[in-house]
């Protein structure tokens, strides 16, 4: 395993190089792999792990759209497509890749099916951390381990159709077999991950909820909508104020974050644009940091997964949350940005 030193902190990292696939193989050459939800994460990972050779079948609702998805995708029913019961009564690893409140419903399904020795996956250390809302504590006769992908399950299987990975946090929970920690990291190689950063259940879901809730999704969204606004009450046109608030933000300077850092981007800025970003990051920072703390203890306190264990198992949840998604979609900001995409010069 190496050690990486992260801006003087050590911590522990998995490379492919010290971990191949030819390894993580002979790890799992013996498990049925059943991944149980099709949603999101799950033909990401069904489909990568198909790819590098392991034994995999699915587990879904039938007659539900994912069923035929999953079809589509070259999972046969009866072969490697299954019910949720019996794709769980047949794998060795049972992937928990039902959305965090659909969890709980299936769970009484899947812990009947947990048979000694079997090990029980998650992307997510939603449902273990959270045991007093969800209800789910493992036999003690099983192995629970997660892979977290750092990303959505669209990017897991694109970067991996272009012979990348994406990086994902690893975790054990519960070692019954002395192989959890073994088994852990051969999946994560298996589902196409990168890099493989340590971690722990309750750690993976704090931060996880935090960045999404926060800079990654919320944040983000918010932050947009607000200076969209202050340049669309000022008289700035559609066009200018979406260039100044997404556009620029998506194409030009975000990538250059990504590829060398925050000051590398601010580096290929003018100066003008470098001495105010630097007087005025500050200002941001103290506005947020209350909100951001906020958020932290909402999702240390429970609250967080309350609110996602009560919406999310609300019936007809999906529909509203497409109407809100809608919502987005057709305001004047976002009816700009389709506008906008479409004039990008290849
Ligand atoms: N979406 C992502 O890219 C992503 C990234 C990292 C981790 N995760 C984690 O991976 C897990 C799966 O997330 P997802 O976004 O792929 O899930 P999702 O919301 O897309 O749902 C997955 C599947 O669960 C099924 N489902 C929901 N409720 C059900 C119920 N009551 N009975 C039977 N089936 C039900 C749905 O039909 C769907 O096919 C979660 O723990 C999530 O936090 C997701
Ligand atoms: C892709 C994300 C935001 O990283 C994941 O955490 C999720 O919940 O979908
Ligand atoms: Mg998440
Ligand atoms: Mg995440």
């Amino acid at each position: 395993m190496a050690k990486i030193n992260f801006g003087g902190v050590e911590e522990t990292v998995v490379t492919r190089e010290e971990y191949p696939l030819a390894k993580a193989q002979e790890t799992l050459k013996d498990e049925v792999i059943a991944v149980i939800g099709y949603g999101v994460q799950g033909p990401g990972q069904a489909l990568n792990m198909r790819d590098n050779g392991f034994n995999v079948i699915v587990g879904q609702r039938k007659d539900s759209p994912s069923f035929e998805r999953a079809k589509q995708d070259g999972f046969v029913e009866g072969e490697t497509l299954f019910s949720i019961e019996e794709a769980a009564e047949r794998g060795t690893i049972i992937c928990n890749l039902l959305s965090d409140a659909g969890q709980i419903a299936v769970w009484p399904t899947l812990k009947e099916r947990l048979t000694a020795g079997k090990t029980l996956y998650f992307s997510h250390g939603f449902g273990i951390t959270f045991k007093e809302q969800t209800q789910i504590v493992p036999p003690a006769d099983v192995d629970v381990i997660l892979v977290a992908p750092k990303g959505s399950g669209t990017s897991l299987r694109r970067l991996f159709l272009e012979g990348g990975g994406l990086n994902s946090s690893f975790a054990v929970f519960q070692d019954a077999t002395g192989k959890a920690y073994e088994k852990a990291i051969a999946m994560g190689i298996g589902v196409g991950s990168g890099y493989l950063f340590e971690t722990d259940f309750k750690k993976e879901v704090y931060s996880d909820l935090t960045g999404e809730r926060g800079v990654l999704m919320g944040a983000l969204a918010g932050i947009i909508e607000a200076q969209y606004q202050v340049l669309r009450q000022r008289g700035h046109s559609p066009s200018e104020a979406f260039n100044e608030t997404v556009e620029e933000l998506t194409q030009s300077l975000v990538p250059l974050v990504g590829e060398n850092g925050m000051d590398w981007m601010f580096s290929n800025c003018s100066v003008t644009a470098q001495r105010g970003a630097l007087d005025w990051k500050g200002k941001f920072r103290e506005a947020t940091l209350p909100v951001l703390n906020d958020l932290y203890d909402s999702v240390a306190s429970g609250k967080e997964a309350a609110r996602t264990i009560q919406r999310g198992s609300t019936p007809g949840y999906r529909q509203e949350l497409e109407a809100e998604l809608k919502e987005v979609r057709e305001s004047e900001l976002w009816q700009t940005g389709a506008v906008v995409r479409k004039l990008r010069s290849k």
